[in-house]
């Protein structure tokens, strides 16, 4: 493909949407060819899927359940969107996407990384991310500062207990040794504009090493 497919990933309230939002407008101005999307969603019957993943209305989902939503969400965003904007040489920046299955149903849940990684290759035709932008932060603090962001919607996985947020993190540490030639560690405890730095400063790495 063309394009070069950059995912951003961490747990709740890291500063993921904020920093990915930022990077595309910045680049964008720039004349850089940039599609921002996001996981699960970024169309239409993936937006339709988010709403019934995450809707805290729904207690009684099961995480194999849970686990194939989310692929299925993945496998439609990916065909109808990811994949036409990186053959026609787009730089893609998607807010979760596989990663965030492997942290939150294969470790979190119990599932199993392994296996949610099988069943996610089957979504995906074994399309994997060229580059990830990890962003470490506590989960306490990233809770706080979704608690603070009075406007965001609660979804169900944000109620979970904060040992589960721990188990995402600790899910991400094992991702990060696994996908080490792909991940990039951005310490996300810092100011926006400490964290915003940081992130440029890796994407521009990125895209430079893929010839953009
Ligand atoms: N470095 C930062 N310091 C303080 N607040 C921040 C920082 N980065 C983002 N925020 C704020 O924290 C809140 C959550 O940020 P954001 O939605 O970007 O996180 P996220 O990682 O996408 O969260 P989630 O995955 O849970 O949706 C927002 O109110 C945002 O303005
Ligand atoms: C893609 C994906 C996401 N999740 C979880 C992680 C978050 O709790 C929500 C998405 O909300 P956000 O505000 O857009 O970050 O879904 C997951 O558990 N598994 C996944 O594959």
């Amino acid at each position: 493909m063309k394009g070069i497919f950059i995912t951003g990933e961490g747990p709740e309230g890291a500063g993921k949407t904020s920093i990915l939002n930022r990077l595309a407008k910045e680049f964008s101005d720039k004349g850089y060819p940039i599609l921002l999307t996001r996981e699960p969603g970024g169309i239409s019957i993936a937006e339709k899927v988010r709403e019934v993943i995450l809707d805290p209305k729904n207690t009684e989902m099961d995480a194999r359940t849970e686990a194939l939503l989310y692929a299925a969400a993945r496998r439609q965003h990916l065909v109808e969107k990811v994949r036409p904007a990186l053959e026609s040489g787009a730089i893609v920046l998607c807010d979760r996407f596989i990663d965030s299955s492997l942290a939150y149903q294969g470790y979190a849940r119990g599932l199993g990384i392994d296996e949610v990684y099988e069943m996610n290759l089957f979504a995906t035709q074994e399309m994997m991310p060229d580059a990830t932008l990890y962003f470490d932060i506590e989960p306490e603090q990233g809770l706080k500062r979704i608690e603070m962001h009075k406007g965001r919607e609660v979804n169900r996985l944000d109620l979970e207990a904060i040992d589960f947020h721990h188990k995402v993190c600790e899910g991400y540490e094992i991702l990060l040794d696994k996908f080490a030639d792909r991940m990039h560690k951005i310490d996300a405890s810092g100011t926006f504009e400490q964290v915003y730095e940081q992130a440029k400063q890796t994407f521009k790495e990125i895209i430079r090493a893929h010839g953009k």
